[in-house]
């Protein structure tokens, strides 16, 4: 395994192979970049394939949460850290408290918060080792589920790409189908059908279904369908990669506007988009809301008028995203890569010109 040579390392700062035989911990730690404060990401525990499939996962990740961060206007890097090891089976107190003295040890520069595979309840015992993690339930500036700040902003950017790509201000009497009624899905709904849209809604989870067909008045349709919807914005809040080269073309939605990661399967589909004539909301910008919520944790001071101003604001980055790509004849993706590349090297050379206090500056998250 070629850690300076992987394609993925690309821009990384710092990447920290943790072990400790005493209690089984092998986590990963990468931190793409500090440039505009501590890297904050999850952490993930998964029974990788091998040691090369979780190395490659932590990159890829931090570096998304440095593009999202960035976009979220949030003085936060990006990181995040993997812990090799099956969820269900190998978790131990021994082995979160291990991992809070790693992440401990990088004095701040990384801050840990509940990925896939670990619950609140972990992070509890991460928190026993060191004050670097947000998304607890308790404590001074505990912010509880991100859910909901997600699905705000998810409306958010669904009332963006309506406005640039339809010329109009309101969802009402327009029809959406979200895939995945899970934590931001069924949130989202709530605010599409209390805005007067119409929805269409899937799920592997029939209750869930059920359930909004009742509470919203929801059509519902297969997993197979609803991605292919007649509808004039479709909202992947599932599954990512779910946008290649075999499901674009049969779109019949010229909105693709989600909360689900990762929703392009590779970086080409963003253009593929565009040369359908479908506006993409890149999945990272609109779907901060979650993120902006535990930075104003993080920050310690919980402030939720100053979380709604910023999840308000992804309304507004989007349109300039959507606006730069028409300039442009680019993708949305990819003009929205360039801006968070931009801001972070700006802030990197600030920095380095010494225009920065670098430690208190990066001490106040919410500025
Ligand atoms: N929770 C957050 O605050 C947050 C923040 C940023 C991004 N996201 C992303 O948003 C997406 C949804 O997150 P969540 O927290 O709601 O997850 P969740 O696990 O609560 O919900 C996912 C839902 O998708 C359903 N699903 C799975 N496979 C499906 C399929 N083939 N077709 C239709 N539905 C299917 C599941 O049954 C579940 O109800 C994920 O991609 C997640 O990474 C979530």
């Amino acid at each position: 395994m070629d850690v300076f040579n992987h394609e993925a390392f690309s821009g990384h700062e710092q990447v920290v192979f943790c072990q400790d035989e005493t209690t089984g911990l092998k986590a990963i730690i990468a931190i793409h970049s500090t440039a505009l404060g501590p890297a904050a990401g999850g952490c993930r525990m998964w029974h990788y394939r091998d040691n090369s499939s979780a190395l490659n996962d932590a990159l890829r990740l931090s570096k998304g949460m440095s593009y999202k961060n960035a976009m979220a206007g949030l003085s936060l890097g990006g990181g995040k850290a993997v812990i090799i090891g099956d969820a269900k089976t190998d978790k131990s107190e021994e082995l979160f408290r291990s991992f809070g003295r790693f992440v401990n040890g990088l004095g701040g520069q990384y801050i840990t918060a509940e990925d896939v595979g670990i619950s609140v309840s972990d992070m509890e015992v991460v928190s026993q080792e060191t004050p670097h993690v947000a998304g607890l339930n308790s404590g001074l500036a505990a912010s509880g589920d991100p859910s909901p700040f997600t699905a705000r902003g998810t409306f958010n950017g669904i009332r963006a790409a309506v406005k640039h790509q339809l010329g109009k201000d309101s969802v009402a009497g327009l029809t959406v189908a979200v895939q995945g009624l899970g934590h931001v899905g069924w949130h989202l709904c709530k605010e599409l059908h209390a805005a007067g849209a119409r929805l269409i809604v899937a799920d592997i989870n029939e209750d869930a279904v059920r359930h909004a067909v009742k509470e919203f008045g929801a059509k519902a349709v297969s997993c197979d369908e609803i991605l292919f919807a007649e509808a004039d914005v479709v909202a992947p809040c599932a599954l990512g990669a779910v946008l290649n080269e075999t499901s674009i073309p049969k779109l019949k939605t010229t909105i693709i506007a989600g909360a689900a990661n990762n929703q392009l399967e590779k970086d080409t589909d963003g253009m593929l988009l565009r040369d359908h004539k479908i506006l993409y909301a890149p999945d990272y910008v609109i779907n901060a809301g979650g993120i902006i919520n535990v930075a104003a944790e993080i920050d310690g001071k919980y402030d939720r008028k100053w979380v709604d101003q910023k999840v308000a604001a992804i309304y507004d980055v989007l349109l300039d995203i959507f606006k730069r790509a028409d300039r442009e004849q680019d993708a949305t993706s990819t003009i929205s890569d360039l801006i968070a590349q931009e801001k972070i090297a700006q802030a990197l050379q600030a920095d380095r010109s010494g225009k920065t206090e670098s430690s208190g500056a990066k001490k106040d998250i919410v500025a």
